[in-house]
C-alpha cells in the first residue's frame, strides 16, 4: 500500500453542529439553563461558547427535522493542515469537501468536511472568528459555567478500528477499558488532557455526547440543583459523580432532542513525550464511577444519530461486543 500523506495536525477538538427540532426549546436548555453564550444567532441558527473560548463558538445549534450530529470539528494547526487533511482523507477514500470562507458555519474559515473511516461527519478548520474575552466576565458565568468544549465520545462498533485511526491522526491514548481479549472504550488525545475523543462501543456511527469542561465541581453539582429546582430533574441522566477513566468530576444531561452533553471538571494532565496509557479492567466496577454507582442501561445505549455529507442519517452497524452485558458489581446489566 502506498505512503498516506502527511495527516493534519489537530490542535483540540472544538465544536459540534447539532441539529434541533425546536431552536427556541434548545436555547432555553443551552443558553438559559446551562449559561453558554450566544455568540452569534441568524435565522436557525445559534452559535455558542463557553467563557474561556477566545474564538466564535464551541457549539452550533441549527434548527432542522430530524435531531443529529451534523458534524464535529477539530482546529488544526495552520491553513496548511486544512489542505493536508483534504489530501489525507482523499488518500482513505473518504467522501471529501471542500468549504470556502463564509460557505459553511457562520465564523468559521476555509474548512474540509468529510465522512472520516468511521463514519463521522467531521470539519478541519484553521481560520475562525475571534471572539470577546470572557475569562474574566463573572458577572455572565452561569448555570454550568460552562469554559469551553472538552471532548467528543462517539458511538463505535469497533472500538480498535476507532484506536487506529486516531492513533494515525497522531492521537495519544490516556486510557483504556479492556480484558484479556477485547478493548472496550479509549480516550485518546491532542490537546494535553485526558481526551478530545473518546470511543463507547455500540451500534454506529453515533454521537455519544459532547463533553463540556467547567472548572469547578461545585459548577457540577449547581447544574444538578438548578435541575432539581425548576422541577426538569429528568434532563439528568447520569450522575453527578467521580469518574474512574479521567478521574473527572461529572453529570449527564440530555437535551430536550436527547442529545446528550456531560459537564466535566478536574481531570488531568497528559503532555509529557513518555505519557503512559492507563488500562482499567472491565471487571473493576470502578473504572466508569469511581464510587461503584451503576452506569444506567439509557447511557450505554441511546445516542445522536449522525448525518453525511449530503444531510441524510447515516445507517449503523451493530457492534460484536457489550461492555454492558459484562457482569461488573453495579453496573453489569448481563447475567
Ligand atoms: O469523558 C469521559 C470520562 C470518563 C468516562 S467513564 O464513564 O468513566 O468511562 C466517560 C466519558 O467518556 O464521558
Ligand atoms: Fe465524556
Amino acid at each position: 500500500m502506498s505512503e498516506l500523506p502527511k495527516a493534519p495536525d489537530v490542535v483540540r477538538s472544538c465544536y459540534a453542529e447539532l441539529v434541533v427540532t425546536d431552536l427556541e426549546r434548545a436555547h432555553w436548555f443551552w443558553v438559559e439553563l446551562l449559561g453558554l453564550h450566544v455568540q452569534h444567532r441568524e435565522d436557525g441558527v445559534l452559535c455558542l461558547r463557553g467563557s474561556d473560548e477566545l474564538t466564535h463558538h464551541n457549539l452550533v445549534l441549527r434548527e432542522g427535522p430530524v435531531a443529529a450530529l451534523d458534524h464535529i470539528a477539530y482546529r488544526v494547526r495552520t491553513p496548511e493542515d486544512v489542505d493536508r487533511a483534504e489530501r489525507y482523507f482523499t488518500a482513505v477514500g473518504s467522501p471529501v469537501r471542500r468549504i470556502p470562507a463564509g460557505e459553511g458555519t457562520p465564523g468559521v474559515g476555509d474548512a474540509v468536511r468529510v465522512v472520516d473511516p468511521l463514519g463521522f461527519p467531521v470539519e478541519f478548520f484553521h481560520d475562525i472568528s475571534r471572539a470577546e474575552r470572557l475569562i474574566q466576565r463573572y458577572d455572565l458565568k452561569r448555570g454550568a459555567r460552562i469554559a469551553r468544549l472538552d471532548h467528543f465520545n462517539i458511538v463505535v462498533p469497533d472500538i480498535p478500528a476507532a484506536y487506529r485511526h486516531y492513533e494515525a491522526l497522531g492521537f495519544g491514548c490516556s486510557e483504556t477499558i479492556e480484558d484479556e481479549h477485547e478493548m472496550y472504550a479509549a480516550w485518546m488525545y491532542r490537546k494535553q488532557t485526558v481526551h478530545d475523543v473518546a470511543f463507547t462501543g455500540g451500534a454506529g456511527p453515533r454521537m455519544h455526547h459532547i463533553g463540556m469542561a467547567t472548572h469547578e465541581s461545585h459548577s457540577v453539582l449547581h447544574t444538578a440543583d438548578i435541575l432539581g429546582s425548576l422541577h426538569q430533574e429528568g434532563f439528568i441522566e447520569r450522575g453527578p459523580g467521580r469518574h474512574g477513566v479521567s478521574n473527572a468530576f461529572y453529570v449527564y444531561l440530555r437535551d430536550p432532542d436527547g442529545h446528550r452533553v456531560e459537564i466535566y471538571t478536574s481531570d488531568y494532565y497528559t503532555g509529557d513525550p513518555d505519557h503512559e496509557t492507563f488500562r482499567w479492567n472491565v471487571h473493576d466496577d470502578r473504572r466508569r464511577d469511581f464510587w461503584g454507582n451503576a452506569v444506567i442501561e439509557s447511557w450505554y445505549k441511546e445516542a445522536t444519530p449522525v448525518l453525511d455529507l449530503a444531510g441524510n442519517v447515516t445507517p449503523i452497524s451493530e457492534s460484536a461486543i457489550d461492555e454492558s452485558a459484562t457482569r461488573v458489581g453495579a453496573d453489569g446489566l448481563g447475567d
